[in-house]
């Protein structure tokens, strides 16, 4: 089967959710970040430091276009989505789930951005981020999934369900 690559704000759940959906499906779970962090030896946060934003999405784009698995839940950092490349390789091969959640909800799981290394420019505020962002969620989702009020296990069983059907249909 395909991958199912999760997109979306930080803290929307990719990673939580990612990795108890591959074990429901009897899938691998690949966590882009930790990709990045291993291929670079250093934490995500010291990487935008040492090389600026665009610097860290070359690297994002770079790690994430390179990815060829099968069977496997990927989830992505927030800032993919300005990784054209990788985004055109995942919607080509793969099923792009955008895990959507209100500005609200993401705020108060956002404690702190700058300790998570948010790719946020100067002036930028998470809740101009989130606007900047959505458009682009939407724009290369192949299924959206409403998250809000759902805990980890109702989510990742709509996850799992819309899946299933999509592969159906396509
Ligand atoms: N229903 C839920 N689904 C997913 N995560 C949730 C949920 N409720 C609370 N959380 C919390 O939200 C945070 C999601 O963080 P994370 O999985 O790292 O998101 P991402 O990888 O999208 O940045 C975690 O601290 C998780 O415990
Ligand atoms: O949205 C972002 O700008 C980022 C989100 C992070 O991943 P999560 O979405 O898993 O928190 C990580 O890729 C990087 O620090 C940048
Ligand atoms: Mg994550």
């Amino acid at each position: 089967m395909k991958n199912i690559v999760l997109i979306g704000m930080p803290g929307c759940g990719k990673s939580t959710i990612g990795v108890v959906l591959a074990k429901v499906l009897g899938f691998d779970f690949v966590d882009a970040d930790v990709l990045i962090q291993k291929k670079h030896g250093k934490l995500l946060r010291e990487l935008i430091a040492e090389y600026g934003d665009d610097g860290f999405l070359q690297i994002e784009n770079d790690v994430n276009k390179e990815i060829d698995l099968k069977n496997t839940v990927i989830a992505t950092g927030g800032s993919v989505v300005y990784c054209d490349e990788a985004m055109q390789h995942y919607v080509k091969n793969d099923i792009v789930v955008y895990i959507e959640l209100p500005y609200g909800v993401i705020a108060s799981r956002l404690e702190n951005v700058k300790r998570r290394g948010v790719v946020l420019k100067d002036g930028q505020t998470l809740k101009d981020l989130y606007n900047e962002r959505i458009l682009l969620y939407e724009k290369y989702a192949q299924i959206t999934v409403k998250a809000e009020g759902l805990s980890v296990e109702e989510l990742m069983d709509t996850i799992a369900e819309k899946v299933l059907a999509y592969e159906k249909t396509h």
